[in-house]
């Protein structure tokens, strides 16, 4: 049974239409990866998914009691405001000391605990965020551009923990992205958003149809290796780009 099922969904701002006709449904322990151009949706979508904005016609069905963890965007936090990350875990749901100590480890910020939230970089605050999500022990990992603002090792290193969530803790995880370059083939499925559908499958099939190229241009094929390794056979492009083996 499908976790959630977006069924001909149309959506708006005011009279300006945002999505139209999506239909869309994410299976247990998938990872789905929407990309698309910036204003076009993505994040629209999301919310529209987990029941924060109403679709004006069509239909969102959601799992009965369907557990969905949560990573936003971006989240602003004061420098001057004084928060430890095991408080910030807390909120707004209790967890236990042992519980975030043992997920802030899994997410590779062991001993975190007691440091400022404000104090983090990028990357060790995404990790953070994605502890929070995951204390809810999730059957679905929701998150909008998680690596911005992260650098390109930082990104790939962000990636592989969520290919190892996902295997440890078997939620199906959606990913909104723009990172291109890495983001790609650790997708089962990706899904190409301008408004619509613009055309969605296997990462290969995506960076080849020409709707794809149409809104992203011919020059990431190279830059989109970077994953690919992991996945033995489907090697089938230029391996000249000088990209990083993972
Ligand atoms: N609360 C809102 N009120 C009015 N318009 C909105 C609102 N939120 C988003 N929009 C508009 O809806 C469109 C889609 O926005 P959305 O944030 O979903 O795009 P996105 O694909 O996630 O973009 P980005 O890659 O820049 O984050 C944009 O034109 C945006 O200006």
């Amino acid at each position: 049974m499908s976790l959630i099922t977006a069924k001909d969904v149309s959506l708006k701002y005011g009279t300006t239409p945002i999505l139209e006709h999506v239909d869309f449904s994410i299976e247990p322990g998938e990872i789905v990866t929407v990309i698309g151009p910036n204003g076009s949706g993505k994040s629209t979508l999301l919310r529209a998914l987990i029941g924060a904005k109403q679709p004006a016609t069509g239909q969102i069905t959601r799992k009965a009691g369907l557990r969905i963890g949560y990573v936003p965007q971006r989240l602003m936090v004061e420098g001057h405001m004084p928060l430890t990350v095991r408080r910030f875990l807390s909120l707004p749901v209790r967890h236990s000391d042992a519980e975030a100590r043992e997920m802030l480890e899994r997410v590779g910020v062991a001993g975190f605990g007691e440091r400022q939230l404000a104090d983090l970089s990028g990357g060790q605050f995404q990790r953070v965020l994605l502890a929070r999500a995951l204390l809810g022990n999730p059957e679905i990992l929701m998150l909008d551009e998680p690596t911005q603002g992260l650098d390109q090792p930082g990104i790939a290193s962000f990636y592989q923990l969520l290919e190892e969530v996902r295997q440890s803790m078997g939620c199906a995880v959606l990913l909104v992205s723009h990172d291109l370059h890495v983001v790609m083939s650790t997708s089962d499925r990706v899904i190409c958003l301008n408004g619509h559908i613009c055309c969605q499958g296997t990462p290969s099939v995506v960076s080849e149809a020409p709707e794809y190229r149409a809104l992203f241009g011919e020059g990431t094929h190279g830059t989109m290796a970077l994953y690919q390794h992991a996945h033995a056979g489907e090697c089938d492009h230029d391996h000249s780009g000088g990209h990083e083996h993972g």
